[in-house]
């Protein structure tokens, strides 16, 4: 799969509300597929269909170890398809974001240690978890992509 352009701050695609997701196809399984090319080609851990200009409530999240978070767990890309925070722990952790979007440099940001969220898998399934650590700031990092916010409006 090709890796699709990346939209950078400033443009409209990352200020608008995504939209939700109705249609589980295989247009909606190819897209997730070419960001997850995306993101790997751009050595990310997350990105949103709106960072490649799909205006659509999905993002890929792909927590691996990295000099900044040696023990972050290694895990192959989730689909997060409408996703909802259902709670957030009172407890922030500060921690260095980067965002593929605003290359080249890092923001310490606030993040809820730990949330409970609800999302759809690419066949439409509900899924429900509790996430931490670092993967609950990556979800936190995405799911802000889908309300139109980047870690520019968040940094401290
Ligand atoms: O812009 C994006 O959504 C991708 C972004 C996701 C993200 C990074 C760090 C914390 C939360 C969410 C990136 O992957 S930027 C790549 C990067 O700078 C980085 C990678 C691993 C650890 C820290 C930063
Ligand atoms: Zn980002």
């Amino acid at each position: 799969n090709q890796p699709l352009p990346i939209a950078l701050v400033g443009e409209a695609i990352l200020k608008q509300q995504a939209d939700e997701v109705r249609d589980f196809d295989e247009k909606l399984s190819h897209l997730a597929s070419q960001m997850v090319a995306s993101m790997v080609e751009a050595k990310g851990v997350g990105i949103a269909a709106p960072q490649v200009h799909s205006p659509l409530a999905l993002f890929i999240m792909a927590s691996r170890p990295n000099e900044r978070y040696p023990d972050a767990p290694l895990m192959d890309p989730v689909v997060v398809v409408n996703p909802q925070l259902l709670s957030a722990s009172a407890e922030l952790v500060s921690g260095e974001e980067g965002c593929l979007s605003v290359p080249g440099q890092r923001f310490s940001i606030w993040r809820h240690q730990t949330i409970v969220v609800r999302y759809q898998d690419l066949a439409g399934q509900w899924q429900q978890t509790e996430l931490t650590g670092f993967i609950a700031r990556i979800f936190q990092h995405e799911f802000d992509h889908l309300q139109g916010i980047t870690l520019l409006e968040r940094s401290q």
